[in-house]
């Protein structure tokens, strides 16, 4: 199989539909090694995860997280760090044990050596089962930028300033975004077993109409996901607004 895409009306049914593929996931196997995203688009799909959890009791004792990436320089009690915010919308509100719970250490000494734990880490535990996505307005995934190449692992990496002006609204002044962070690599992704994507809103419509249209190309990280053999997206209307119908097809 080659990747899909899942078009969904809103929001709020691109957040149901995939809090349904990853629950189901986790009720298939108990010792689930799932990948975890941040910004803005999962946090709908973690409160619907909750949601399930206070109302059916599904349980996250025995799975594992791996997140995608930190910024460096920001402590895991820092209010825009990455550890804030996964205790903020996922962390606390489920039973997910902290020793199982995995991001990389934005505050590590060594930076180099953190990268090189982290990717020795998701390895030694077998791998990604099933990792979350999310994708930037220039098509990055994680914090790849364009021009990552595809075999890179863990690394530190400087923020393009899109990126960084991006998620400014997170911090008080655009200024106080770091300009570096940790990211598992594209190599990295790409091992998972499987791959979930999520876009919304018009802001990535240009960017999901050229990963659709070009060529595979590090210059467009997300691309990459078309020579995934279980790369799914889901994607609402405002995100597939500039894609042509019959382009659309190719991915059903
Ligand atoms: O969901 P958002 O906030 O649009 O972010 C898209 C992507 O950009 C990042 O926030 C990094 O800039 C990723 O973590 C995320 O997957």
């Amino acid at each position: 199989m080659s990747m899909k895409i899942i078009q969904v009306k809103d929001y709020e049914e691109l957040c149901q539909k995939a809090a349904q593929i990853l629950l189901q996931r986790v009720k298939d196997n108990r010792r689930l090694r799932l990948g975890l995203a941040t910004g803005g688009t999962p946090v709908g799909v973690y409160r619907n995860m909750v949601q399930d959890h206070l109302d059916h009791g599904t349980s996250y004792r025995e799975i594992q997280t791996f997140n995608l990436d930190e910024y460096l320089g920001l402590a895991p009690d820092h209010p825009q760090s990455y550890h804030a915010y996964m205790e903020e919308h996922l962390f606390r509100w489920v039973d997910l044990q902290p020793n199982k719970t995995h991001i990389p250490d934005g505050k590590a000494a060594d930076p180099e050596a953190e990268c090189r734990r982290y990717e020795e880490m998701i390895q030694q535990q077998g791998g990604i089962d099933l990792q979350l996505l999310g994708i930037g307005v220039n098509g990055h995934i994680g914090f790849n930028e364009p021009g990552t190449p595809f075999d890179s692992t863990t690394r530190v990496v400087q923020l393009a300033e899109s990126t960084r002006r991006a998620n400014a609204r997170f911090f008080s002044e655009q200024e106080e975004v770091p300009t570096h962070a940790i990211t598992m690599g594209i190599g990295t992704i790409m091992k998972s077993r499987e791959i979930l994507l999520l876009a919304s809103g018009t802001s990535k419509a240009p960017v999901m109409r050229s990963m659709l249209q070009q060529e595979v190309s590090e210059q467009l990280p997300a691309s990459v996901l078309k020579r995934h053999p279980r790369a799914q997206v889901i994607a609402d209307q405002d995100a597939l607004s500039l894609v042509e119908e019959e382009l659309l097809q190719r991915f059903r």
